[in-house]
């Protein structure tokens, strides 16, 4: 039995040494990715703006491009004449310059001939051979996007920590860049223990069961903004789960192993821990989650999560995945995604520990789910889960809690 076996940590103390070993571990990297690639990554830098946008003044209509003091006191009773000496669409431009009593047919786009300073739209004129009848008169200005009137040079366009959405992309693009240096994803490695585990129908058989935690945990690493690899169930054996974390910690910058945790099992992995690095963690007060191991081999982490599929998913989403946010560039907290709701009945909850209910959300209203924790149905209708802190023992009806969405 390892040396820290369930020397049970306070919550509070618990939170405290993962955010030191995350400290002193990992620190936030970069990498440049290409903006094709880039939807939903988080920028590493602010943006400021290369060019001026528009490059150039352009018209906001389609119609002639004038001199606005032509067409003064135009209307349809007494429209002014103008001479159309060019026309010119988007991506194209006149040479030429617009003198009193000339117009150059525009598109909406093109930039705005030499001479002009307005823009009289189509609807509002009729046109005759290569003469054009203005009906309406226009200021000066009219329907033109003047250079840098959206973007000068210099400006901020996007901060740092902005998630990448396709308006962004389209911001960065219309300034010419092809790559943008977003923060790197931390990479997760995700092994499963126990000899009870298979992945394939065929195996499937009296005594097994499916592996829940390696896809449920590869998708909560998703959601806080990192990567996870699948790497192996591994059964209750020393020297196989020695092999696959050393392997593992080749690749990956951090590893969550679940199952294993626990007295019954063996105690592996505290084992393997002792004889590689060290164990900080073995037991926190809470429930689900009891005995969740925290250890360090070199300067990685290796997190041993409950093996119940409800206990694995709450320690991973409570206590290491804000860490994880962190390093992937998002906010720790995901405050925006807490909202306050009120329960529908009592609660009990046990007093000492804090406590995770997973919970569902109907009519506004927080109804915990009580199971206990290697059911598969909570996990199911589940919307989110709550916490009761060491010091309640019971939660009244209509009491208002803080509601985690996963
Ligand atoms: N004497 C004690 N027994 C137990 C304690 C304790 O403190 N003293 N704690 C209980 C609690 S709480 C939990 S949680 C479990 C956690 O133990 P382990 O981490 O060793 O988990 P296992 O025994 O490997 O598995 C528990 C349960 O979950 C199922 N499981 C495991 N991995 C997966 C997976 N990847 N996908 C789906 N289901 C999984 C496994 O088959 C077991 O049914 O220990 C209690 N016992
Ligand atoms: O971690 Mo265990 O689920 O407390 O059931």
């Amino acid at each position: 039995m390892g040396t820290e076996f369930l020397k049970i940590k306070e919550l509070e103390e618990a939170i405290e040494i993962i955010e030191e070993l995350f400290k002193n571990s990992y620190k936030n990297q970069s990498e440049e990715i290409s903006l094709e690639e880039s939807v939903h990554r988080v920028i590493f830098n602010d943006v400021e703006a290369k060019i001026d946008f528009p490059p150039f003044n352009r018209a906001l209509k389609d119609g002639y491009a004038i001199k606005a003091e032509d067409s003064f006191k135009s209307s349809p009773q007494d429209p002014k004449s103008l001479k159309i000496i060019d026309s010119i669409e988007a991506g194209i431009y006149s040479s030429k310059t617009i003198e009193k009593g000339q117009a150059i047919e525009i598109s909406t786009g093109a930039p705005i001939p030499e001479g002009s300073d307005a823009i009289a739209m189509v609807e509002h004129t009729e046109r005759y051979g290569e003469h054009v009848n203005l009906l309406v008169g226009v200021t000066p200005n009219t329907d033109i996007a003047f250079k840098g009137s959206d973007i000068k040079k210099g400006d901020l366009i996007l901060k740092k920590g902005n998630i990448l959405s396709p308006g962004k992309i389209g911001a960065l693009k219309a300034q010419g860049l092809e790559k943008i240096e977003v923060f790197k994803k931390p990479k997760i490695g995700i092994i499963s223990t126990g000899n009870e585990l298979v992945v394939d129908k065929k195996d499937f058989k009296f005594s097994k069961i499916y592996d829940v935690n390696s896809y449920s945990l590869k998708s909560a690493i998703q959601i806080s903004g990192g990567e996870g690899e699948i790497l192996a169930i591994v059964k209750d054996n020393y020297d196989e789960l020695k092999e696959e974390i050393k392997k593992g910690l080749e690749k990956y910058d951090i590893l969550l192993s679940s199952g294993g945790t626990s007295a019954g099992r063996g105690d592996i992995l505290i084992e393997v821990l002792n004889d590689l690095g060290e164990v900080y963690i073995h037991g926190i007060s809470i429930k689900p989650g009891k005995p969740t191991i925290v250890g360090k081999i070199d300067s990685k982490l290796v997190i041993g999560l409950p093996g119940n599929p409800v206990a694995a998913l709450i320690v991973y989403s409570t206590l290491i995945s804000p860490h994880v946010r962190k390093l992937s560039g998002l906010k720790e907290s995901m405050k925006s995604k807490v909202k306050k709701f009120p329960l529908n009945s009592r609660l009990h909850s046990s007093k000492g520990r804090a406590q995770y209910f997973l919970v569902k959300i109907q009519d506004k209203k927080i109804y915990p789910i009580i199971k206990d924790s290697g059911a598969i149905t909570s996990l199911a209708i589940a919307d989110g889960y709550i916490k009761v802190p060491k010091e309640k023992e019971l939660l009244e009806e209509g009491e208002m809690l803080r509601f985690y969405e996963f």
